[in-house]
């Protein structure tokens, strides 16, 4: 990926950095990718998520894949990173896939019904993906979608892949119905795991190009340096972080294509659960151009100075023509085509905020393919891991989420757990209709 942090100087924003302090700051970004670096070396918890170009074997997937490999509909029952890296991947790509890519990775209920409602499943494959292989919301998904192959008829074990840890309820599953099985990476956290089995299986079942996959995100691989100006994503690491300690607390993800709308919900967790501890880290905005310039595009041009806005440009796209019209007003629409009115959007929008001194950062594709991909995802995750650094946070745990977890086991009659308490203890003021 390329990065253009222009926008967040602080001769064009307010908030914005200033050349000199990221200059400054320059020196801090050598002595992280040194500590990135002996981490990476050491294959030390976390930073082995930037080995993964060279640790994932796209062989050891596609031989796993085989038996579900003719699938027309892949379900993939998980969440968080165990999904989302995934999901970035295929939605991204689905326009070059035969195969529907059908992601479960919520509990609702008439919402699971109505996908699974829809599906021939004599002709669908099951990706079941949890580092844990307890979380709740998973093997619950996975005992309804099982429970609903057995009513088919259809055997699930003959269409099912696992990608777990070494051990667990899932690991057991699949060893008792000897299911092909892939081990989720040690060392990867499930947010940086896009790159390996995890992000991987669904693209293989898809048909897309592992290889391409892991080049691109090698090439990005090979950009880590001790400086943000010869590195694009630590430019953007070093930039975000600057501008969140500056007042930018909020860095809103706008990708300008459809395809990349998932790839905004990927980076919010792996920026939100990576860097938001200690009271510190930068709130993501998941948004999407054209279309949020009729939504939040005020708020970010006239709101609180508080945001980023991080563009991302697609690059080369497929384009469609706007037929000509007799209608006076609308005729300059019918010389242009629809891929140059999004591009003049972008670049309206983006010097927009410029204007009113408003900071954003661009990252760009060359176009939206496996090799691309792979460098973007490869290039948030080092930015992330940077932005960590700098920090000074623990980017690669995130105790915060268990509370709720179990909460919820003990409300669900789990275990004893004494936030289950804490719940029904909830302070209320109703307003009612
Ligand atoms: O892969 P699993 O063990 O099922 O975990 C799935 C997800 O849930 C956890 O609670 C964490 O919030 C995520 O970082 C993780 O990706």
């Amino acid at each position: 990926m390329h990065v253009d942090i222009g926008n967040a100087l602080a001769s064009v924003a307010s908030p914005g950095v200033s050349r000199a302090a990221l200059e400054r700051l320059d020196t801090q970004v050598a002595d992280a990718h040194e500590r990135i670096e002996r981490g990476m070396d050491d294959h030390e918890h976390g930073y082995e998520a930037l080995n993964l170009p060279q640790r994932t074997d796209p062989d050891e997937i596609r031989t796993a894949v085989e038996p579900v490999a003719d699938a027309d509909t892949l379900i993939t029952v998980g969440i968080g990173g165990s999904a989302l890296g995934a999901a970035t991947i295929t939605n991204a790509l689905a326009d070059q896939s035969d195969t529907e890519a059908v992601y479960l990775d919520n509990v609702d209920p008439e919402w699971v019904s109505s996908q699974l409602d829809r599906l021939d499943l004599e002709n669908t494959a099951i990706n079941v993906v949890s580092r844990s292989g307890t979380t709740a919301e998973t093997l619950a998904n996975f005992l309804v979608v099982r429970d609903e192959f057995e009513s088919a008829g259809v055997d699930w074990t003959e269409r099912t892949i696992v990608t777990t840890g070494d051990a667990g309820p899932l690991r057991d599953l699949s060893d008792r119905h000897d299911l092909p099985s892939l081990k989720v990476p040690d060392g990867v956290p499930g947010r940086f795991s896009a790159l390996s089995a995890v992000g991987m299986v669904a693209a293989e079942v898809c048909g897309h190009d592992l290889e391409a996959l892991l080049e691109g995100a090698a090439a990005e691989a090979e950009t880590l340096s001790g400086s943000l100006f010869e590195c694009p994503a630590y430019a953007y690491g070093a930039t975000t972080y600057a501008l969140d300690q500056r007042g930018a607390g909020i860095n809103a993800m706008v990708p300008y294509a459809e395809s990349l709308e998932t790839a905004a919900e990927w980076f919010a967790q792996l920026w939100a659960e990576s860097l938001g501890k200690d009271d510190l880290g930068q709130t993501p905005v998941r948004a999407l151009g054209v279309t949020d310039q009729h939504s939040q595009l005020q708020l970010y041009r006239a709101g609180p100075r508080d945001k980023l806005v991080t563009f991302v440009s697609p690059g080369e796209t497929a384009d469609r023509a706007i037929p000509e019209t007799d209608v006076e007003d609308l005729a300059y629409l019918g010389d242009s085509t629809l891929g140059e009115l999004l591009e003049a959007e972008f670049d309206a929008t983006e010097a927009s905020l410029a204007a009113a001194g408003r900071p954003n950062v661009r990252l760009e594709l060359e176009r939206v393919d496996e090799y691309e991909l792979g460098g973007l995802l490869y290039g948030l995750e080092a930015a992330c891991v940077l932005a960590g650094e700098l920090y000074a946070v623990n980017t690669f745990e995130q105790p915060a989420v268990e509370w709720a977890k179990k909460a919820t086991r003990g409300l669900l009659g789990g275990g004893e757990f004494e936030e289950a308490e804490a719940v029904a203890e909830k302070t209320s003021l109703r307003v009612e209709r």
